[in-house]
């Protein structure tokens, strides 16, 4: 089992607070990734998790064994855990078989052994060819695949990635992350991906952890980030996220609400168990904003920027000039300056996290 379980984890460097109560349950076999703004602590994580630092309180266990605790630390080479980093971290006297084979040497294997595992993880990521090439001689994204296969050939049942994709340019970065996906197949690891980019994680992982501040924001599938953040920071982190004001909210208790955004009547999603409120807040994404004919919101087009397929438009809304960004497919026949009607078609109330429980 390589279910990992992170319990209430605090951890300081002198008198700044970098985790605090950090906990999840991450599956046996799962994808998880862990998605926070620069300086959140996410790298942090991952070494206490890796073992490179201990916690000051809480606990890490990995299937039932104990790895940190209180008064308790399995070094990093016990804890049986593969970690790529994002400098690859190759040894760069060695040819990349080399590279591949010394962990297996020194876990004992013999010769022949580590020869045909060498093997057959080199084939699996591409990498026969190369296989009498010094890490010098590769591309990054060949490097990052001597990095996969060394954990692939060690077995390891968990396996952290920590921003593997950050020094990769962005062609490579698609073809990398298909080879994770593939690894995270092939392997049934259970995998730990540090990101910052939003893209990455909601690409390849089952699971979305978002950090805020040494805290956990919300543990949950992309497609329950993107479309039921918990809070203000992961709706507006999350797929180009807007928040907006809406009064007099009047939820059904099946999952729906009525309220008004600028006047005009909506229909929002919101928790079966929310209660109605004189004003609240209320997620939404660019493609959720409409241009109507008619009872719409009033606004101004200050500027359109051509993306291809549509147009992303900044409009001026409310008697405060306040800004929305909707997406209008392309071609449309709008101009900056020109008075519209929007209707806002989807949006999840924010849960008011004085009253109500923000999971489901
Ligand atoms: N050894 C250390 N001593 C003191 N402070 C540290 C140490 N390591 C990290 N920090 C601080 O802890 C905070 C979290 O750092 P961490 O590297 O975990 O963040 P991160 O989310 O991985 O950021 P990035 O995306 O920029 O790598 C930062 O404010 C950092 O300065």
């Amino acid at each position: 089992m390589s279910a990992i379980e992170i319990t209430s984890v605090d951890k300081s460097f002198g008198k700044t607070s970098v985790l605090r109560g950090v906990s999840l349950s991450i599956r046996s076999g799962e994808f998880v990734a862990i998605l926070g703004p620069s300086g959140c602590g996410k790298t942090t994580l991952l070494r206490a998790l890796a073992g490179f630092e201990p916690v000051n309180r809480g606990t890490i266990h990995i299937g039932d064994t104990l790895l940190s605790g209180e008064g308790h630390h399995v070094p990093p080479e016990e804890r049986g855990i593969g970690v790529v980093f994002q400098s690859y971290a190759l040894w760069p006297h060695m040819s990349v078989a080399g590279n591949v084979a010394y962990g297996l040497r020194v876990k004992g294997l013999a010769w022949q052994e580590r020869e045909e595992r060498t093997r057959r993880v080199l084939d699996l990521v591409g990498l026969t060819d190369f296989a009498d090439r010094r890490p010098a001689a590769l591309s990054g994204g060949q490097r990052q695949r001597v990095a996969l296969a060394r954990c692939l050939a060690m077995d390891a049942g968990v396996v952290l990635l920590d921003e593997p994709l950050a020094n990769l340019d962005v062609h490579l970065r698609g073809e990398m992350e298909e080879e994770f996906a593939r690894f995270h197949h092939e392997s049934g690891a259970t995998m730990f991906y540090i990101t910052h980019d939003q893209s990455e994680a909601l690409a390849l992982a089952d699971r979305v952890a978002v950090m805020d501040k040494g805290t956990i924001s919300q543990f949950a599938s992309p497609s329950e980030l993107y479309s039921q953040p918990a809070n203000e920071m992961v709706a507006t982190f999350i797929g180009e996220g807007q928040l907006g004001v809406i009064e007099d909210f009047r939820p059904d208790h099946s999952g729906y609400g009525f309220a008004r955004f600028f006047g005009a009547p909506v229909q929002l999603r919101c928790h079966p168990s929310a209660s109605p409120r004189h004003a609240a807040r209320v997620a939404f994404h660019p493609g959720d904003l409409r241009l109507t004919e008619t009872d719409g919101i009033a606004a101004t087009i200050r500027r359109i920027t051509y993306r291809g397929d549509i147009l992303r438009v900044e409009l001026a809304a409310g008697p405060d000039n306040q800004t929305l960004f909707m997406n209008v497919p392309a071609p449309a026949r709008i101009e900056a300056g020109q008075r519209v009607a929007v209707t806002l078609a989807d949006g999840w109330v924010l849960p008011d996290l004085q009253t109500e429980d923000a999971s489901f």
